[in-house]
């Protein structure tokens, strides 16, 4: 069986036998050190116990050095993977303490993508995902590291080092609160985020005659503020990734589960990313924005109900809210969502922190238009009811009530 492990910086293929993992001695064979390159973990934060064993399993954004007492890589690697692993499961205990109901990963077994021994784990009830948004979000974790996408997997084909030398030469990102901003004081309605998306798995496919960059074009003449690109192929059918347009700024619209998707999306020439506060614990989305601002993007933090909402309002540095009015676990979409967040003590921390709240999803008229708007929003997320209009700007004018271009 193939497994690649990168060791020191340096990526070592290797044939992992399904013999070579001994449970009970994996861990007495190798001395393993982890360093934390930019994540403070706030005990304050986590409970002592958590944070205890936080300190001693560390974290999956850790940087690895492996010194094998013995000489076999192959136990190295397994025994890095159970160790990812069992942070992994860190991980979901932090989740849940913060009420994110999303598992990140199948909760019984090492999770579907880890190679070699661990590919015979059960089926068994909790390793199936109990919802649409669980279900995308394991495959995410496949799909961007574990996978075998020939001939390379993604995150190898482009790694982190890569990635980074890349954006020595990228053009810098564009404004995208400045061009939302920008919008609602030139018309006096919410900034149009105009979003281009084939298909969804609540809808299906939204338009045959899929052209990403005529449909692009079309919003923008049609008086779009800003740009949202779905990329995920598996369940959105995007047929592209980040694709830069160079046209207005660029929201890339992906299930992040990992930082390095961020740094993917800034060379695919992204200005804005998404972090759906729903799969992310409040540390991860602490970090990510992080990394969001030393890359010059914007993150949209999404959330869904109260609770979530709350959590975003408490963290420092988040400048752009999206409230979804769809639930991503049950695809109901209901408009009144918005509202429903944006109570009078909400609106209140929203006004004192400067932040920009975008309502998303199931907007179809002018009159849902002046809903959100009224409840507080000065920016809109609209997909289908733009991109299954045959002039999709004119789709802008209909949503409108009037021509927003000029
Ligand atoms: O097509 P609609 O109902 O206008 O929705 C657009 C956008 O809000 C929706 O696509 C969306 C909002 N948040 C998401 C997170 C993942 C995928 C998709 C989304």
């Amino acid at each position: 069986m193939e497994g690649v492990v990168s060791l020191k910086g340096t990526i070592l293929s290797t044939r992992v036998s399904s013999q070579s993992l001994k449970p009970s001695n994996w861990k007495s064979q190798f001395a393993i050190r982890r360093s934390f390159p930019c994540v403070s973990m706030d005990s304050h934060e986590i409970n002592p116990s958590i944070c205890a064993r936080a300190q001693k399993l560390d974290s999956r954004d850790a940087v690895t050095t492996v010194s094998p007492i013995s000489d076999s890589l192959e136990q190295a690697e397994q025994a890095l993977k159970i160790k990812d692993w069992e942070a992994a499961m860190l991980h979901e205990e932090i989740a849940a303490s913060q009420g994110i109901t999303i598992r990140r990963r199948p909760p019984t077994a090492p999770p579907l993508n880890y190679v070699g021994p661990f590919e015979f784990h059960a089926r068994n009830e909790p390793n199936t995902p109990r919802n649409i948004l669980e279900e995308i979000i394991w495959y995410k974790d496949i799909e961007i590291s574990e996978v075998h996408l020939p001939p390379l997997l993604l995150k190898e084909r482009s790694p982190l080092d890569a990635l980074k030398k890349a954006l020595d030469s990228a053009p810098p990102t564009r404004d995208f609160i400045g061009a939302l901003r920008a919008a609602y004081q030139r018309t006096g309605l919410p900034g149009l985020i105009a979003e281009v998306k084939k298909a969804s798995p609540s809808r299906g496919i939204i338009r045959e005659d899929f052209i990403p960059i005529e449909i692009a074009k079309a919003y923008e003449k049609g008086g779009a503020a800003c740009l949202s690109v779905l990329t995920d192929k598996k369940y959105f059918k995007a047929n592209s990734s980040c694709t830069d347009f160079r046209l207005c700024p660029l929201l890339c619209k992906e299930f992040i589960v990992d930082a390095w998707q961020i740094y993917y999306a800034r060379t695919k020439g992204a200005d804005a990313v998404l972090l759906i506060a729903g799969v992310l614990s409040d540390l991860e989305i602490r970090y990510m924005v992080e990394i969001c601002k030393t890359l010059g993007l914007t993150a949209l933090v999404e959330v869904h109900d109260e609770r979530e909402m709350d959590r975003v309002l408490g963290l420092e540095g988040i400048e752009l809210v999206g409230i979804n009015n769809r639930n991503l676990e049950t695809f109901k979409v209901d408009i009144s969502n918005t509202r429903k967040l944006l109570d009078v003590r909400r609106l209140e921390i929203i006004r004192e922190k400067d932040i920009i709240v975008v309502g998303e999803s199931g907007l179809f008229t002018p009159p849902d238009i002046s809903y959100v708007q009224e409840a507080g929003v000065k920016a809109v997320l609209v997909g289908e009811s733009l991109v299954k209009e045959n002039d999709p700007s004119q789709g802008i004018t209909n949503l409108f009530g009037r021509d927003i271009s000029v």
